[in-house]
């Protein structure tokens, strides 16, 4: 989910797997040389998922040895999770709702489209219809990762399980 701490958690990841890290939105501004926000407000959201497959698909077949930060939404549209889980190992973070609604009421630069000028009533609402459309695409994740206590050792562990199993 927005919010749930996947550039954050990715890049801790990256560094201790010796991998290198992408951001997908990142990897589509400079791409696409323009904002997210752009891209939303000035071709519709289709567009910007088209682009955002097309920026996953070169990634994900054309590099090894890396951690993908993907956008909230990336694994639930155009079969984007079926290109995920063949390609690499999924990771979701689930994080309850209480602890998204405070940091994303934190964002106060209009940094995520999704929740610009909305107020904590509303974010809230958004978060809840977002998890009922989306839930479905994440727990198609190979490995989850629930509750306060996520953290790389743990995912490390989760992964060897993986590999190991
Ligand atoms: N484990 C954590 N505990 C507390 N705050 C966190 C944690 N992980 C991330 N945050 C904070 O929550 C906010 C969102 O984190 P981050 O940007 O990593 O999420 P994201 O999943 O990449 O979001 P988006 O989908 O919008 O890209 C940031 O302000 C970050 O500092
Ligand atoms: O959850 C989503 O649908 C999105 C999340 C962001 O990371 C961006 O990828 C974009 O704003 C859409
Ligand atoms: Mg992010």
């Amino acid at each position: 989910m927005p919010g749930s701490g996947k550039s954050t958690f990715g890049k801790q990841l990256a560094r201790q797997l010796n991998f290198v890290f992408w951001d997908l939105d990142d990897v589509i501004e400079k791409g696409e040389n323009r904002k997210i926000r752009d891209i939303f407000y000035e071709e519709g959201e289709g567009k910007f998922r088209e682009l955002e497959t097309k920026h996953l698909y070169k990634i994900i077949t054309g590099i090894e040895g890396f951690v993908l930060s993907t956008g909230g939404g990336t694994p639930c549209f155009n079969d984007n999770m079926d290109l995920i889980n063949q390609e690499s190992v999924s990771v979701y973070l689930d994080v309850s709702m209480e602890e998204l609604l405070k940091r994303l009421s934190k964002d106060k630069g209009g940094e995520r489209p999704m929740f610009a000028g909305m107020d904590k009533g509303e974010i809230i609402l958004k978060l809840k219809n977002l998890s009922a459309q989306r839930e479905r695409y994440y727990r198609q994740a190979k490995i989850k990762l629930s509750g306060e206590d996520i953290s790389t050792e743990l995912l490390m562990s989760e992964l060897m399980t993986y590999f190991r199993n």
